[in-house]
């Protein structure tokens, strides 16, 4: 008797879209999201990140655009998509805790709005994105990276909100953590090339009022609504 066929386990196709400002909450509910779903993870603002510190080591003048261009195509960047241990490495060597420093903090936005970087790591973004299966996070990815994805969320919380949070995790006094994420927003949202915006059929969460598992929670019943009408 021949064998049954065998028949492998439907693989996702979704794509989750997440943006929002800096500790609007993305990368954590992002990661919860895919947790509870099974899907990978991308946090490309690590990966705006990476280029920025490899920039920084390599002593590029970052307060010249065509110097950040030129450079763009030099450092090979690699991403971890496991929301349990997502990883990125630059040249091969982990920068997961390095990118999170204060010298980057101040240098990714300029070097973000630079369109040769953006073209380079949107290419890398949608290889990695692939056949989906994936939530992606960062400031473009409902607009720009994946405007086609079919769960597409924008989230914020108050400015105040957010620097508590931030300097919750990361240490440091508020008002200085307030007015570094509100600088990086001015630059993030005002920029030319893939500004920060609400995208053309994002759902709005406002998450000052709530935890995070109350967010985490609001997305994945998008994602199952929207499971369910298909
Ligand atoms: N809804 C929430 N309520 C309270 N704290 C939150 C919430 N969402 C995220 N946080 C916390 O705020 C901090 C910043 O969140 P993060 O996910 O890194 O934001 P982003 O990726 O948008 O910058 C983290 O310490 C995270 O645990
Ligand atoms: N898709 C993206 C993601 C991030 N960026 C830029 C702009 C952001 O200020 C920096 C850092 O992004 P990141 O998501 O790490 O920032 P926060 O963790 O929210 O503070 O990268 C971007 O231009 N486009």
């Amino acid at each position: 008797m021949d064998d049954p066929p065998v028949v492998s386990p439907p693989v996702s196709s979704l794509v989750v879209a997440i943006d929002g400002p800096s500790g609007s909450g993305k990368s954590s509910t992002s990661r919860g999201v895919a947790g509870r779903l099974g899907l990978r993870y991308l946090d490309t603002g690590a990966m705006f990140r990476a280029i920025t510190w490899w920039m920084l080591a390599q002593g590029v003048d970052l307060t010249d655009p065509e110097a950040i261009a030129a450079h763009a195509d030099e450092p090979q960047i690699e991403s971890g998509t496991d929301p349990d241990n997502p990883t990125i490495r630059v040249d091969g060597a982990d920068v997961s805790v390095a990118i999170r420093s204060d010298e980057v903090n101040a240098a990714v936005s300029p070097v973000s709005a630079v369109p040769r970087v953006r073209s380079r790591l949107l290419e890398l973004q949608r290889q990695i994105i692939g056949a989906g299966g994936i939530v992606v996070e960062g400031r473009d990815i409902g607009s720009v990276v994946a405007p086609d994805a079919p769960v597409k969320v924008y989230l914020s919380a108050d400015a105040q909100a957010r620097a508590i949070r931030r300097a919750a995790e990361a240490g440091g006094d508020v008002a200085a953590t307030q007015d570094s994420l509100l600088a990086r927003d001015r630059i993030d949202s005002g920029r030319a090339t893939a500004p920060l915006v609400l995208a053309e059929g994002a759902v709005h969460i406002d998450t000052t009022p709530y935890t995070l598992d109350e967010v985490i929670e609001q997305v994945v019943t998008l994602v199952e609504a929207l499971e369910a009408e298909a």
